[in-house]
């Protein structure tokens, strides 16, 4: 469960009550625990224990109608926020330690404008939303909710229709989006439905009183779904930074992600939320050239035997071990290397407590490599082009390689270096479009490094 989950603690019902007393009458006391619960089974139950904690918790006055779907608190519920607790995560990736260096640049992290979510959760960082919806029941109810939470100039509700696009508010705005989140219709046809019911994929305790149009979506269900978004924002490209969807089933996770590679979609991530016995994934994609830390774009425990381990996106966070050094002989050492590539401008950013600081890296071009070398040494030997003979200015593009550099204690490697720890350089792509750039700068910094320490004698593991 995400660490910022609120819910990793269950809430106490009997609590629950003092601050909405219509839960009440559904209380009743679990023998088994000895705790109070309420019947799961009972439809308005369930629709108080949600109302409950979105009034408590979220300060939102809600109405979920019986005929619609109402997420089985705490278990579903706990997943959307771990959703939306990624997503903000995503949103604010490279933010908390490298904060404003990197603000000015393209990583701006303007206010969102025009955000789809269902609510924002107390979280700063959705300042409007759009919503969609299909089906006019749930189209009035959510309307409904809004206005008597007075959240119109927050969130708008848009009714989507079954022959056009799934992300049409792309194409009549002008805005730009900073994200979509979708929980999409999961089965493809009321006989799947029926089945997962069989094998017992809800709780036995729990009741699901989804309509048709919320469960199902006739052209290949949640991969038909998610298939058509990727499809559709292939034609959006960077009007929204990062496309995302829920996922059911493994299996979807494997033909989404098949989806991407197939268009050569390669800055996507996914991510995995385990609440009890249940797994559900998520998966975000991106036209940008903004690269999230491995921590954010790869299941973590994954290991290569794993059928989502050949889905896993690149890695764009590199380490290399230095065994028996110091954080600060690596640190000083990484700091002399990144401030000798000739043409790579380096700031080291003030992070306070973490491991080491940061150096924020920049290079407009791979001036390190042999090759390179050679060929600026040639150049140099050359009349210097006309546009600086004639005294042109010339204003600097944006960086062909962004990352961040720092020394961290890395337990991930000590573990299989015999669970001593290990000073271990971590390389951070930010951004940039030419990922054999990052490697290579990458490979570059952890030799330079190695050469630098090899003198003490020690071992190097990484990259
Ligand atoms: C699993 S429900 C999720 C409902 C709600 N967002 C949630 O997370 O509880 C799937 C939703 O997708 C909507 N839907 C189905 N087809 C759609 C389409 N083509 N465009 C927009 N929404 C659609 C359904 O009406 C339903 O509300």
């Amino acid at each position: 469960m995400h660490e910022r989950n609120p819910y990793r603690i269950p809430p106490d019902f009997a609590v629950l009550c003092d601050s909405y007393e219509k839960l009440k009458p559904y209380i009743i006391s679990d023998p088994a625990s000895s705790r109070t619960t309420i019947d799961f089974k009972d439809e308005e139950a369930q629709r108080r224990l949600t109302e409950a904690i979105m009034h408590r918790d979220f300060g939102v006055t809600l109405h979920i109608p019986l005929t619609r779907l109402c997420p089985p608190v705490p278990n579903r519920q706990i997943r959307r926020l771990n959703y939306a607790l990624w997503m903000q995560d995503i949103v604010r990736a490279h933010e908390v330690a490298l904060g404003s260096q990197l603000r000015t640049r393209h990583l701006n992290v303007h206010p969102p404008k025009r955000d789809r979510i269902d609510r924002d959760l107390s979280f700063s960082f959705v300042q409007a939303g759009t919503d969609l919806e299909l089906d006019d029941e749930s189209y009035a109810s959510a309307q409904h909710n809004v206005s008597q939470n007075n959240m119109q100039s927050r969130i708008h509700i848009e009714k989507a229709s079954p022959d056009g696009l799934i992300l049409f508010p792309l194409e009549c705005n002008h805005d730009s989006f900073t994200f979509t989140m979708c929980n999409p219709p999961f089965y493809g046809s009321a006989d799947e439905v029926a089945q997962s019911a069989q094998e017992k994929e809800l709780p036995p305790n729990a009741v699901c009183s989804g309509a048709e149009v919320e469960m199902i979506y006739p052209d290949g269900g949640e991969e038909g779904f998610v298939g058509k978004m990727v499809e559709e924002s292939e034609r959006f490209q960077t009007r929204c930074k990062w496309y995302t969807s829920m996922l059911g089933k493994m299996s979807s996770v494997v033909t989404i992600v098949g989806i991407l590679r197939q268009r050569s979609i390669s800055n996507y991530a996914i991510t995995e939320f385990v609440q009890g016995q249940t797994r559900r994934w998520a998966i975000a994609w991106s036209f940008t050239d903004t690269r999230l830390p491995d921590s954010l774009a790869r299941i973590p425990s994954i290991l290569p035997k794993h059928a989502l381990y050949s889905c896993m996106p690149p890695r764009n966070t590199l380490n290399q071990a230095f065994p028996g050094y110091t954080i600060q002989d690596v640190h000083a050492k990484l700091g002399d290397t990144l401030r000798g590539v000739n043409g790579v401008s380096c700031n080291e950013i003030n992070s306070m407590g973490t491991n080491s600081n940061p150096f924020l890296v920049e290079a407009q071009e791979n001036t390190w490599s042999r090759s390179a070398r050679r060929s600026r040494a040639n150049n140099n030997s050359r009349k210097p082009s006309s546009a600086l003979e004639e005294g042109m200015t010339t204003t600097a593009p944006d960086p062909a390689l962004t990352c961040s550099c720092r020394v961290n204690i890395d337990t991930g490697l000590s573990e299989e270096d015999g669970g001593e720890p290990l000073c271990a350089i971590e390389i951070q792509w930010i951004y940039g479009k030419d990922r054999a750039l990052f490697e290579s700068f990458a490979g570059h910094v952890g030799r330079k490094v190695g050469s630098s320490l090899r003198t003490e004698g020690k071992g190097i593991v990484g990259f």
